[in-house]
């Protein structure tokens, strides 16, 4: 089922088909614009709940169920508050927890084939539990769609339910290609924001440079709007220079492969060999950046580097990847990012907790996320009065 998803489907005419589907229904400007309420109105929810906790708060979980009902919202039509619970997200949370899960465990089995058929990590056994619950889960929502067709907003299932010709795909393919937006869309953005924010606590200069910057854009008086980003420099350096530290992909697509059989450096690589490129020890290469363990998002303002896309224009710092497998959910990626750190930052300041220090150890499951979730104590930053508006 997976390998008819985008990310696993090989090169030709239907991986192009669901680039082209994808590129032009869910991440085009018009698309990403058009979902600018729903990353607000989640946003909101998000401070919501930053507000009403007291102590110390594990700031994970609200991102990823922050990010998961973003995607719920994009690719399913499904609106669901942040504050409750709901058998739906829950169970959909377990299935994209167990596929993560199974993604980021190294397989023994993969490099000692032998062992293939005790499956001693038991993961062959868990992806056969979880195929089909993916699959009933899926195509609950592709039936409710089919039988109200048009009641519901237009989303993305609607969109794919409303191919025709040859674009048109069949229900085996609609679940591969839907499960995978929101298992890839969902945990990317949670971990970036959770990184974003560990390096916000350890550096306060940092801190306090963001909130100058969003007083002087946004102003005390209102929260933050996505079209504020645009007027910002220091806030768009952070996220660069974390995205350059702490990458949620860094190992690019396993998508690419030997084609012939070749030497590199001396080694014989044969072909069909699976060539992962290591984006994370390319952006600290010290040949290719100066201090490049330092976190200095600085280096990307008022310099030569000010406008370097990380969009994969320029190999040195290609968090989404580069070439014709770069990331299609990049710019919405980024712009829920970034739009969600300035609003929690607009609101509060954040401070590491008294019982846990931010450790930045990292752990590579299918992204590189913080080893220890983080913990935080936020302070509200804008007066009580102020906050209706
Ligand atoms: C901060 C957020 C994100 C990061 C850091 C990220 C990173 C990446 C990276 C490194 C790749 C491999 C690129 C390559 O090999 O050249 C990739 C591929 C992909 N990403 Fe993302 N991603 C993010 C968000 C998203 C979102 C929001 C979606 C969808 C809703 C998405 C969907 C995909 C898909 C479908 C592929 C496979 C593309 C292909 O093989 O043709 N990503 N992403």
């Amino acid at each position: 089922m997976f390998d008819r998803a985008i990310g696993f489907a090989p090169y030709g005419v239907y991986w192009r088909t669901l680039r082209r589907i994808a590129a032009n229904h869910l991440f085009c400007p018009k698309q990403i614009k058009a979902t600018e309420s729903q990353r607000f109105e989640i946003a909101d929810q998000m401070v919501a709940m930053f507000r009403g906790s007291t102590g110390d708060i594990s700031v994970r979980n609200a991102l990823k169920r922050a990010s998961l009902n973003n995607m719920m919202c994009s690719v399913f039509g499904r609106k669901y508050g942040l504050g409750s619970t709901n058998p739906e997200t829950e169970e959909l949370r377990e299935l994209v927890d167990e596929g993560y899960e199974l993604l980021g465990t190294v397989n023994w089995s993969d490099h000692l084939p032998w062992l293939a058929d005790f499956d001693p990590q038991k993961v062959r056994f868990r992806c056969s539990k979880l195929v089909p619950k993916v699959n009933r889960f899926v195509s609950r929502i592709i039936r409710e769609h089919k039988e109200k067709p048009g009641q519901l907003n237009r989303d993305f299932v609607d969109v794919l339910l409303s191919l025709q010709g040859p674009d048109k795909l069949s229900d085996c393919d609609m679940i591969a290609v839907l499960w995978e937006m929101i298992f890839r869309g969902t945990d990317t953005v949670a971990v970036l924001i959770e990184w974003i924010l560990a390096r916000i606590v350890l550096h306060p200069d940092v801190q306090s440079s963001v909130h100058d910057e969003l007083d002087k854009v946004v102003g005390q008086s209102r929260a933050v709007m996505e079209t504020d980003i645009t007027e910002m420099e220091y806030l768009p350096a952070v996220v660069k220079e974390v995205l350059r530290l702490h990458p949620p992909g860094p190992l690019l697509s396993w998508s690419r492969l030997a084609i012939t059989n070749t030497t590199i450096d001396g080694h014989h690589v044969p072909m069909g060999t699976t060539a992962m490129v290591d984006m994370w020890a390319i952006m600290r290469d010290p040949e290719v950046w100066s201090d490049p363990l330092v976190f200095k998002p600085n280096r990307f303002v008022n310099t030569s580097d000010s406008d370097f896309s990380v969009f994969g224009s320029d190999l040195r710092l290609a968090p989404f990847g580069s070439g014709r497998r770069t990331c299609p959910g990049k710019t919405l990626g980024l712009t829920t990012v970034t739009f969600w750190v300035a609003s929690i930052l607009h609101e509060f300041e954040l401070r590491s907790s008294d019982q846990s220090v931010v450790n930045l150890s990292e752990v590579l499951k299918l992204s590189c996320e913080m080893k220890n979730p983080l913990i935080v104590n936020v302070r509200p930053r804008r007066t009580l009065s102020l906050l209706s508006s």
